[in-house]
């Protein structure tokens, strides 16, 4: 039987394009400038000693490591440290209504069910936890944050690796089988089938889908139906 639900954000819940063409460009505008004023606070230290890791160059410079962040920026990778970096730096447009979280109406009110029907949520992005929170506190439809009972991001690891689900299942009070995880990517669904949990697949923008993955163009069509 069905008990909670993992969705992920960026083309899940949240339009592709809140991601890439505001979030994503904010955090590139404003990182250098960011990460120069703040990089003797501890938590951004700690990014900054990571990135180093991540580029192997544990002498690289703080310039070598800006430089490298706004490429990874640019080429959308998931890498850990940036990820932490752009949920701080996202805190301040949050804050000062530079934008507020995406959300598709679909989704809202899907999350809303069943969480009213007591099913459990939860989260797993590539967004850190802090982007995570941030998004739902400031969201289209207000704070929305008490939907959901965890967050989870790469500290677990990547989406496109099963272990990173064994990881997040260590952690929940339920069996895989009991679990859906909700995402618009195959590769992330395959991982998670890997791993036991059941899988639905958003199409929203009539990606190819997978006779693997139960699938929806969106979450009006989801039904319970197909994990019985
Ligand atoms: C938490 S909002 C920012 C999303 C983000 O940074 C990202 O890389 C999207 O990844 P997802 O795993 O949600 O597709
Ligand atoms: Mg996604």
């Amino acid at each position: 039987m069905i008990k909670a639900f993992i969705t992920d954000i960026e083309g899940t819940i949240t339009r592709i394009s809140f991601v890439k063409d505001i979030l994503f460009p904010y955090a590139a505008k404003h990182i250098a400038e960011f990460v120069r004023k703040n990089h003797a606070h501890a938590e951004v230290s700690e990014q900054i000693e990571a990135a180093k890791v991540a580029m192997k160059q544990p002498d690289a410079t703080l310039d070598d490591v800006i430089t490298t962040l706004q490429h990874w920026i640019e080429t959308d990778q998931k890498i850990t440290p940036l990820k932490q970096l752009q949920g701080m730096i996202w805190q301040h447009g949050y804050q000062n209504n530079d934008f507020t979280g995406h959300l598709y109406p679909d989704a809202y009110q899907f999350l809303q069910q069943q969480n009213n029907q007591g099913f459990v949520l939860y989260v797993y992005s590539s967004g850190s936890v802090k982007a995570q929170h941030l998004l739902f506190e400031f969201s289209d439809y207000g704070d929305i944050r008490a939907l959901f009972s965890g967050y989870f991001d790469t500290l677990v690891g990547g989406k496109k690796s099963a272990s990173s689900y064994q990881n997040i299942m260590e952690q929940l009070p339920y069996s895989a089988h009991e679990v859906i995880f909700l995402s618009d990517v195959l590769d992330e669904l395959d991982a998670a089938k890997a791993a036991g949990l059941h899988t639905c697949h958003l199409v929203r923008d009539g990606q190819e889908t997978s006779p693997e993955h139960f699938s929806i163009g969106d979450f009006t069509e989801f039904t319970l139906e197909q994990y019985r």
